[in-house]
């Protein structure tokens, strides 16, 4: 829903007030959660073109990278100008700076809902922040508009609005906190939340804890597969990661608890590259078997 290049620095030196750091070492990236998502599933080989908002410098940036790199796309110009987010990788840690992103229009979200209705998919991914003058309502048109099924990653509190039956959300710990206002401390907490906010129409609820693994909240009870180790260069797009291998996953008819295998492993394969680029996928599917699943009870 808000389109982003992701701009990612690497200084060698901690950040300091008045003094200007310099580097050599700076990326950008097609990016915000709906194409990181369009960019990982086509890279695990299913048909995934991206679309939503683009407007301005940037947005011709998204979409040439796009093309180039040979992830299918379809977006609705707007008036106003995509943005740009950075990510700072220092010694001290990661810095992530968003900017809220540009004004849409009435008739721009008419026109997205008209390009999905067009393609008719099986599925429907809405990802990313909502820039502003796009409400939950426009997330619900979106998935009420044809008999797709939709995957829902636009927010803790957006979470708590929306009323059209959705496949999946992908909440992270403090996502699930604010859509929940219960208790995110423990891995048990996180599992009871992520259950309470699958019985307001979610058929599944993955969530992602970070160096803690991912929740699966279903039908059948809620599952913890604990995190690969991984030497981590940053975590941007990890959760779009985990979201994409567990759809994945499932379009290539894996159960729900094997599609969360496949999810931990494409995200521990993406926190190992810097940004949001696409990692190698070589044999991504075998090496799930290496995560492990514990049931928690439902
Ligand atoms: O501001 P939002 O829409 O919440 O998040 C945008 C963003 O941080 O999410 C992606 C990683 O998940 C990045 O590609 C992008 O910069």
């Amino acid at each position: 829903m808000n389109p982003a290049v992701d701009h990612t620095v690497t200084v060698d030196e901690p950040l300091r007030t008045g003094a200007v750091a310099r580097t050599d070492d700076a990326k950008f990236d097609a990016g915000g959660k709906g194409i990181n998502v369009s960019k990982y599933l086509t890279a695990l080989d299913v048909d995934a073109p991206a679309t939503g908002f683009l407007g301005g410098p940037f947005g011709r940036m998204i979409r040439e990278r796009l093309d180039a790199d040979g992830v299918p796309n379809d977006f609705v110009a707007i008036g106003d100008r995509t943005r740009l987010n950075t990510t700072v990788l220092g010694p001290e840690g990661e810095y992530k700076i968003n900017h809220n992103g540009p004004t849409v229009d009435g008739g721009e979200i008419s026109d997205l809902v008209g390009r999905v209705r067009e393609r008719d998919p099986d599925r429907l991914v809405v990802a990313g922040s909502l820039p502003k003058g796009v409400g939950t309502d426009a997330v619900d048109e979106l998935a009420a508009a044809g008999d797709w099924e939709t995957a829902v990653d636009t927010g803790g509190a957006s979470l708590t609005e929306l009323d059209a039956e959705y496949l999946v959300c992908k909440p992270n710990r403090e996502e699930l906190a604010v859509a929940t206002d219960m208790p995110v401390e423990t891995t048990a907490d996180c599992a009871a939340a992520a259950q309470s906010l699958r019985e307001r129409g979610f058929r599944f609820v993955v969530a992602s804890l970070g160096p803690d693994g991912a929740l699966l909240a279903a039908e059948s009870g809620t599952y913890h597969a604990a995190a690969v180790p991984v030497d981590v260069v940053d975590t941007v797009g990890a959760g779009d990661a985990l979201l994409s291998g567990f759809l994945a996953g499932l379009a290539r008819g894996e159960d729900e608890r094997t599609a969360l295998r496949t999810g931990v492993t494409v995200a521990a394969r993406v926190v190992g590259a810097s940004g949001t680029s696409v990692p190698d996928f070589d044999a991504v599917f075998d090496d799930r078997r290496d995560v492990t699943v514990s049931a928690l009870g439902s």
